[in-house]
């Protein structure tokens, strides 16, 4: 945009915006809005304090040094027109202009060393309560249940993480520390301007409160420019973030132009509000300078006027100048510094909304927790189901029709469960409501007799094992990626990486070689527990880091074992290679389900239960050879699609 329109898309802006203003005024909101605005602040405060961890310990040090810091600033000019005066009067004898360069000498170095003082501890302060922040941001979203990071995406969370954190440390570190420096400063200035003259310092106060309400507006002004800067910044992050991740799929399309046009796009609405910041920062600048000169002016011909009636000596009146440029620029600088705190209000309400969200999902209260954990640990009684649906409905926020409707199913020890049907029919969503990923908005699904609701969620991870279609790894060494999240032995204290115990291992390479991924030495792949694995497991094949996450699941010696279409995204010999030792795991847990399109591999893992769903409802249930002789039945049509006929029909055909 060129400078004459961005100064025209400026003005735009400040008319609508003092048409809003004013329509506020009529309705009367502006009253509510000033004490919405005050509440607001008053919970930022609150938020400060216990979310950022800004506790007395570091605000009351650094209060007192910023007090005694301004004291001793204000006191200087006294000492400083002390000085000028013994040096411009040749009246005045040595030991009077020792004296007064005695006190500026003292109070200027007092006042060094306060400022210092307080200048390191709101930093720290600011630091401090970034950290925490940031720590307990991070905690809460991890936290958040899978329906949050449907609604959000990973740039805009990522851009909450880092830049609006950073506003709030930025505040404490400086922006307050100057707001109550300069307001502190303009107390002790007032004073000392009433004490040589009231009368004069009730004209400059006048002069002052016009400053003061130019500030306020540009204030307003400035918080409302910077919410919207931090949600166009927060777009644009989400935009970069989704461009990273699809980068193969983005390259493949080649829609690198396409992508960068969407950034460009959404940072230029970014730019667009920063440029309105700035022409509104210069502007506020232009009135509220030239209204201070035309402050001193005034105020220099009152003092003229004054001082030719003999009102004042010449000395006073020096002094009194001093004071007046002292607590104007005071004034000022609060007026700067409020609208910058006003502007990270903005930017820091959605962090603390954030941490302080509930998940919709989370773990129960303590003692339903408690109750749950010790009837799971009684074990599994045998003709109890280790998992149950009843009435099950799951709606999404964004579908008409629910998701799963009416699901009633057992699943018992021993069930080799397969759930089939068409792409959309609910497959993945009974999968994902088994995890806890999604609670039913009817019904209950009960593990080993216990609804998912009141079970905690290392409770469930530890009867639970899963494997993704597509497993993800960590860039983390093997040994981490199968170990992950179960307890680590010790850690390191310098190095921070976990070490395990030689059990620990061991039981790892057996749960590896099971898979059918040795770490033996002189194995085909050269792999060790050690081997670093890469991000998102690159450095494994599609097949090895299936195997893996094999592993990773049968470590837990879970009771249940999901399986997510585990061959899918897999060549013929890989899922040869993952069919055996899915094969092999079987032995070690008690039940199994699995989602698959693929109707051959239900022979191949001798799956004896297949649940076949249709438009979220289970549509037939039964052995698969059992369902392959209803002929008009869903599961016998979905196996001819794919060329798999009962075995009745394929021992005839042979005949
Ligand atoms: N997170 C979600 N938000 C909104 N709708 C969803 C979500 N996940 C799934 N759905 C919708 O719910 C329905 C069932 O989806 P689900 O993924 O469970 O089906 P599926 O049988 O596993 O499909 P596929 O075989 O294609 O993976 C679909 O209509 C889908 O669009």
């Amino acid at each position: 945009m060129s400078l004459p329109r961005s100064v025209g898309f400026f003005a735009n802006y400040i008319v609508k915006y003092f048409s809003k203003r004013k329509m506020r005024r009529k309705d009367g909101m502006a009253k509510g809005k000033k004490r919405a605005m005050w509440r607001k602040l008053n919970e930022q405060r609150r938020n400060v304090m216990t979310l950022a961890g800004y506790t007395s310990s570091i605000v009351f040090p650094s209060f007192l040094f910023l007090l005694l810091g301004a004291l001793m600033t204000s006191i200087v000019p006294s000492y400083y027109s002390k000085c000028i005066q013994c040096v411009s009067t040749l009246t005045t004898s040595r030991s009077q202009l020792l004296e007064a360069m005695f006190g500026l000498g003292i109070t200027s170095t007092l006042a060094a060393l306060f400022t210092g003082l307080r200048g390191s501890l709101f930093w720290i302060g600011g630091s401090r309560a970034n950290y925490n922040v940031r720590v307990k941001l991070h905690r809460s979203l991890l936290l958040q249940e899978a329906a949050f990071f449907d609604m959000n995406e990973t740039g805009y969370l990522l851009s909450r993480l880092n830049s609006d954190v950073n506003k709030i440390g930025q505040v404490i570190s400086y922006h307050v520390n100057v707001v109550f420096r300069q307001l502190a400063q303009f107390m002790f200035g007032s004073i000392y301007l009433f004490k040589i003259s009231p009368k004069l310092s009730m004209w400059t106060f006048c002069g002052i409160s016009l400053v003061a309400w130019l500030s306020a507006i540009y204030g307003d002004l400035s918080r409302l420019l910077a919410e919207k800067v931090q949600d166009t910044f927060a777009d644009a992050t989400a935009v970069a973030e989704t461009s990273f991740s699809m980068s193969e799929t983005i390259r493949a399309f080649d829609g690198a132009t396409l992508e960068s046009a969407k950034f460009e796009g959404a940072q230029n609405k970014a730019l667009q509000m920063e440029e309105l910041q700035a022409w509104a920062y210069g502007s506020h600048k232009f009135l509220s300078d030239t209204l201070q000169t035309i402050l001193q002016v005034a105020l220099l011909f009152a003092c003229w006027n004054v001082g030719r009636a003999g009102g004042l000596p010449a000395g006073k009146l020096t002094t009194f100048m001093f004071y007046t440029n002292f607590v104007l620029e005071s004034s000022n600088e609060v007026g700067d510094q409020w609208a910058k705190i006003q502007q990270a209000v903005g930017a820091s309400s959605s962090v603390f909304d954030l941490i302080k969200r509930f998940p919709a999902i989370r773990d129960p209260k303590a003692n339903e927790g408690d109750s749950a954990q010790r009837k799971l640990g009684n074990g599994i009684i045998n003709d109890s189901p280790i998992l149950s649906f009843s009435k099950v409905r799951v709606d999404y926020e964004a579908m008409e029709r629910p998701a799963l409707d009416n699901i009633n199913v057992d699943i018992f020890s021993g069930d080799r469960v397969a759930l089939v049907g068409r792409s959309g029919s609910g497959k993945s969503s009974m999968l994902r409501c088994m995890m806890r990923f999604y609670d039913p908005s009817h019904g209950a699904i009960k593990l080993c007799g216990q609804d998912l609701r009141r079970i905690t969620r290392a409770e469930t991870a530890k009867q639970i094992a899963v494997v993704a279609q597509e497993p993800h790894m960590f860039p983390t060494t093997l040994a981490e990626n199968i170990l992950y999240g179960v307890e680590k032995d010790t850690r390191n204290a310098a190095s921070g990486t976990p070490e395990y115990s030689r059990k620990l291992l061991d039981a790892v390479a057996d749960c590896l070689s099971l898979s059918g991924l040795s770490v033996e030495p002189g194995n085909e792949l050269g792999l060790t527990l050690e081997t670093r694995i890469g991000e998102g497991g690159r450095s494994l094949s599609g097949g090895q880091c299936q195997r893996a996450a094999i592993a990773r699941a049968l470590i837990r010696s879970p009771d249940v074992l999901l399986l997510d279409e585990p061959t899918a995204a897999l060549d013929s010999e890989s899922e040869k290679l993952v069919v055996a030792s899915l094969q092999k795991a079987m032995q070690r847990i008690k039940c199994m389900v699995m989602v698959t399109h693929r109707l051959g591999i239900i022979r191949s893992l001798d799956i004896n239960r297949v649940l076949v769903l249709d438009k979220g409802k289970i549509v037939e249930d039964g052995h698969p050879e059992d369902l392959l002789i209803h002929e008009n039945g869903l599961y016998a049509a979905l196996a001819r699609e794919q060329g798999i006929t009962s075995r009745s029909n394929e021992t005839l055909a042979r005949l």
